[in-house]
């Protein structure tokens, strides 16, 4: 998609040169809870105005995650055969594999270029073109969100790291 010209929003802060932000999260996510723990006193418990991340994320919602791009997947599934002109979907569907796989690679390319410059508002919307493309290209190839939500699912509390380190060693690679 043709994009006006962008510039950064400032959504994200320039890190400090003396302590990387990004550096001290990592490293405390990393920490195990005994070790953070050790030598430490219990800490008082601290009381919060906001609502319970666990709330928040139990709470019912038709709007975000997994049900729109399933939303998104039966209404691209549906403009399959209808009038390229009213619909940009059945467009897509029409012109083939290859132009949508194409497309899905602009989006990509764009979508990474506003990530490395930390644009983080234009990367939303990027994101959102990236997503659109990849169902569509679900919906030509044949496979279902279900199938994708199942493949991450099985793959839920296996380390990235732990997964590589157990792949069979190619001694060509
Ligand atoms: N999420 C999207 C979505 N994101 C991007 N786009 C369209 O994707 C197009 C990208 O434009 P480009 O110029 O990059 O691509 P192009 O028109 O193929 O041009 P070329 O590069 O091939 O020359 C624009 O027309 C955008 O509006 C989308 N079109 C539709 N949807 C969703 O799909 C639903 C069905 O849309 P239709 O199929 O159009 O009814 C909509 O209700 C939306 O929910």
């Amino acid at each position: 998609m043709p994009k006006a010209a962008k510039q950064d929003t400032g959504a994200q802060a320039a890190p400090s040169k003396k302590t990387s932000p990004k550096k001290a999260v990592g490293k405390a996510a990393l920490k195990s809870p005994q070790k953070k723990a050790a030598g430490k006193k219990a800490a008082p418990k601290k009381t919060s105005a906001l609502p319970a991340l666990k709330e928040l994320r139990t709470a019912p919602s038709r709007e975000t995650g997994a049900d729109v791009l399933d939303r998104l997947f039966d209404v691209v599934t549906s403009r399959r055969g209808a009038d390229p002109a009213l619909s940009h979907s059945a467009r897509l569907l029409a012109r083939g594999r290859r132009k949508i796989a194409q497309k899905f690679g602009e989006e990509a390319v764009e979508c990474l270029i506003e990530a490395v410059a930390g644009n983080a508002r234009e990367l939303i919307g990027e994101s959102a073109d990236v997503l659109y493309h990849l169902v569509v290209m679900w919906v030509d190839v044949g496979i279902r969100p279900d199938d994708v939500w199942a493949e991450l699912a099985r793959r839920e509390g296996t380390s990235g790291v732990a997964e590589k380190a157990a792949r069979p060693h190619d001694p060509l690679a």
